[in-house]
């Protein structure tokens, strides 16, 4: 059966980088990426902006929608403080089988847990299945359609505390206009926009930084 492009992804890192280093997971598939086949990982460019905002926010627990191949997962997990953790949410089960072997070859699998799902239902799940408070740095990086519903969701169930950052991919291409206007428009978060481009190609783009005020 023919691989993905997924696999091939995988099959470059196994191949390309350093057993053990994020760093060298990152670039290799940033240069596959970038010179092979594109891929929706957030990328070199909106990573630097990822890794600036989530170390200024010095998360102890990190929630991120949108899994993929694990990319974000790895940059995040590079940058955790010690006994810091993330999880992430992945709907689709083949992506969910990639993500972890790249965790486990970049070596961070024990601060990641994927947690495979619709992000409604495993949000929903949190509190009582795995044990969450509270979150303190959201990255919102999935279907464009569910920002919104799903940042309603996690206010609604107490999820977010005073000071709890959101930041969401994806904000001008593919868009996310309603989750844009709602956070933008709330007095309950003070909102910052980062301007960027899409992974590995000139279109605009950027994140939104999204605070929750309590
Ligand atoms: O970063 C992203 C980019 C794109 C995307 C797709 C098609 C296209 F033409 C341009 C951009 C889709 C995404 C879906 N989920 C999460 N992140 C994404
Ligand atoms: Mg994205």
């Amino acid at each position: 059966s023919s691989r993905s492009k997924e696999q091939r992804i995988l099959d470059f890192v196994l191949k390309h980088a350093v057993p053990g280093d994020p760093t060298s997971v990152l670039n290799a598939i940033d240069k596959y990426c970038s010179q092979q086949e594109w891929a929706m990982n957030v990328g070199d460019e909106k990573g630097l902006i990822l890794d600036r905002v989530m170390q200024e926010a010095s998360p102890s627990l990190v929630l991120e929608l949108g899994t993929y191949c694990g990319y974000s997962a790895v940059r995040m997990a590079r940058l955790l403080k010690q006994g810091a953790q993330i999880l992430t949410v992945e709907f689709n089960r083949d992506n969910a089988d990639i993500a972890r072997q790249v965790l486990e070859f970049a070596g961070v699998k024990d601060k990641v847990q994927i947690l495979e799902g619709s992000s409604e239902e495993v949000i929903r799940q949190l509190q009582k299945k795995h044990a969450v408070d509270t979150v303190d740095f959201i990255f919102i990086d999935h279907w464009k359609d569910r920002y919104l519903p799903d940042t309603k969701l996690m206010e609604e169930l107490g999820l977010l505390r005073k000071g709890t950052v959101i930041l969401a991919d994806n904000v001008i291409f593919p868009g996310a206009p309603d989750f844009l206007q709602y956070v933008r428009s709330s007095p309950k978060y003070d909102c910052t926009y980062y301007p960027s481009h899409l992974e590995y190609l000139d279109a605009e783009d950027g994140l939104e930084k999204a605070v929750y005020k309590g």
